[in-house]
């Protein structure tokens, strides 16, 4: 069994080898989750979703408009590790955080100019078009390891200008990502509510168990919500077998894949930049 990771978006070298969620080994490259530098609210606010799961047994946690928090995936993997529940929200979550030790973030400090320049001119009546609200800051990455253990993360401060306490897809199991080590591992980016009504994760993997590889069942679950809702997202995509895709029906989507210590890297349709892991690093 080859192990392999793809992810979306921001890239970090790892320094030697790094443990993953179960036995992942490989480990060539970290994935920076979502927070510093992501969406503004209507308000102004970075208000956060993030999900993980593991597919070896199907556990899963997620949180959904967190505040000044650094790492809500860090949050969402607590949900998953110390709880009964699999989704805490606002509040909750924040008790939650607070009773984990997890120190609040002030705002302030989460911000990028440039995320708040983006929140500016779109608050001009008419300027947010949904196409201008997708592509910053959500990330994800899906791994399978070399016993075979699946697992996804998604993070995401959502669409810009959003109206407060708006919950996306990110934080809802089967919409965000999906992973079961009997299918694949599934994590999406796009228009939340477009992939909600689809529920994009699970419908591609259920492309994938009526036999169609990542690819086929990536373009199947992106077609069909394009075509039925008028959406448009982007998934990466790992098997059973370790075959991956990173598939999108936007303009651009940011990707990185690692498999037989090959690194794999692409940002428009058609793109696959490859290079020795040990270049890369
Ligand atoms: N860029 C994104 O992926 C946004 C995210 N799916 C949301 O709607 O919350």
């Amino acid at each position: 069994m080859s192990h392999c990771a793809c992810a979306r978006f921001q890239l970090h070298r790892a320094r030697g080898r790094k443990k993953g969620l179960s036995s992942f080994e490989h480990g060539a490259f970290l994935v920076r989750f979502a927070c510093h530098g992501s969406v503004l609210n209507e308000k102004g606010y970075i208000e956060m979703d993030a999900i993980i799961m593991d597919g070896k047994n199907l556990d899963s946690g997620a949180v959904s408009a967190v505040r000044n928090i650094a790492n809500p995936i860090k949050l969402a993997r607590l949900v998953m590790e110390k709880t009964d529940h699999m989704l805490l929200t606002c509040e909750g979550a924040t008790l939650f955080a607070k009773a984990q030790g997890i120190p609040e973030t002030p705002n302030d400090t989460l911000i990028t100019e440039r995320s708040r320049k983006r929140w500016m001119k779109n608050l001009k009546e008419n300027s947010n078009p949904i196409a201008d609200q997708i592509g910053l800051g959500t990330v994800g990455a899906v791994a399978i390891d070399c016993e075979g253990n699946m697992a996804c993360a998604t993070s995401t401060g959502g669409l810009t200008n959003k109206m407060v306490g708006r919950v996306g897809d990110t934080a809802c199991i089967g919409s965000g990502g999906y992973a079961d080590n009997n299918v694949g591992a599934v994590s999406t980016t796009g228009h939340g509510e477009s992939i909600m009504k689809v529920i994009l994760a699970r419908l591609i993997l259920h492309y994938m168990e009526q036999g169609k590889s990542p690819e086929e069942a990536a373009d199947a679950g992106l077609n069909y919500m394009k075509s039925r809702v008028e959406g448009t997202g982007g998934a990466i995509i790992v098997n059973s077998s370790g075959d991956w895709t990173a598939k999108f029906s936007t303009n651009q989507m940011s990707w990185a894949a690692v498999k037989d210590d090959q690194l794999h890297i692409g940002i428009y349709h058609g793109e696959n930049n490859v290079i020795p892991l040990e270049k890369a690093l």
